[in-house]
């Protein structure tokens, strides 16, 4: 088997600038990797099948799989005979808000460009990942970025200041279509993506708690009270910056110190099954 790491993502910012006529929304948004990972192991296969192995009961093993789905499009495009086995080993949540299927697609993109030696750039292989989903695109180079777009276009930032990121997940999925569907273009209170991009460039770590923001919360929060109690419990265990990622419902806390981030674990597993507390992953690094 060849071993590809598949990160999770939070946004940092998540800002919605309007919606556009084939239905998606325009989107303004800085995302980054987190050191919570899904590991993809593929094998060539002699009879041309794509074949999905994964023993997680909400994960799909045929075409709905976006990892099915990367492989079925790079051996289209390219005519490759051969077929592969995806063996997923999944540890990021999902529907959860994490990217944790785009990841997934991306870095069977990335291994299948080494192992069909296709010789695609990382540009490449990005705008085939947007004819899968959104996120995909951000998932093949990692690292921080601005996205534009619908969140396919994008601009590759420095690493923010070093710090840790807490991650709870309630037990209840999101539909990001539903989501956004639900989203009130006239109330929103946008974040400042400028702030956070000059907080990220400076390292300064205070510019940036002060900088988050998701317009997407005011839909999530609304549907499931949950998520914003998992917010508050955050808060009140000290973290110094909290935050929904994506459509939710996974709440992210940002922590400086170390000393702190046991506490607020510990305190946070009273609520909530699935917490995680990880590093930021804020450089592109060899993923592939
Ligand atoms: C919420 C985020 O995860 C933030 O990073 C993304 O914006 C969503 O990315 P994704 O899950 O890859 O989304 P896709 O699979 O492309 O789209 C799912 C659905 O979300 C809605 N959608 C998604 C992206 C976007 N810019 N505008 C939208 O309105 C559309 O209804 C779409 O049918
Ligand atoms: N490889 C995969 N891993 C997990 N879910 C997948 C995968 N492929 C397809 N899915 C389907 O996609 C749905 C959303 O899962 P995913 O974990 O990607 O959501 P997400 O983290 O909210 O994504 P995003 O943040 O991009 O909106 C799941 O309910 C599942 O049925």
């Amino acid at each position: 088997m060849y071993y590809v790491k598949a990160p999770a993502k939070i946004n940092l910012t998540l800002d919605v600038l309007n919606k556009r006529s084939d239905g998606y929304h325009e989107v303004e948004m800085i995302m980054t990797t987190v050191d919570l990972a899904d590991r993809i192991g593929l094998e060539l296969r002699e009879d041309g099948k794509i074949h999905i192995l994964s023993v997680d009961r909400f994960v799909p093993n045929d075409y709905r799989n976006l990892a099915y789905q990367a492989a079925k499009l790079l051996k289209e495009m390219y005519s490759i005979q051969s077929g592969v086995t995806i063996k997923i080993e999944k540890n990021i949540p999902v529907a959860a808000g994490l990217a944790g299927g785009s990841s997934d697609a991306a870095a069977t993109l990335r291994g299948l460009n080494t192992l069909w030696g296709l010789g695609l750039s990382l540009d490449e292989l990005a705008q085939i990942g947007t004819k899968i989903g959104s996120d995909v695109a951000f998932c093949v180079y990692g690292g921080t970025a601005l996205a534009t777009g619908r969140g396919e276009k994008i601009q590759e930032l420095p690493s923010p200041a070093n710090c840790w990121i807490i991650l709870a997940k309630p037990t209840l999925g999101v539909s990001t279509a539903d989501v956004y569907g639900k989203l009130n273009l006239n109330r929103m209170k946008h974040p400042d993506t400028k702030k956070m991009i000059e907080a990220i460039e400076t390292k300064d770590f205070e510019k940036m708690c002060a900088s988050v923001g998701n317009v997407l919360e005011s839909v999530t929060l609304k549907l499931y009270p949950e998520v914003a109690g998992l917010k508050e419990q955050m808060q009140k265990f000290g973290a110094d910056a909290v935050l929904m990622s994506g459509s939710g419902p996974t709440v992210f806390g940002i922590v400086q110190q170390e000393s702190r981030v046991q506490r607020i674990y510990n305190g946070l597993r009273g609520f909530c099954d699935e917490v995680y507390a990880v590093r930021l992953i804020g450089e592109r690094d060899s993923l592939a």
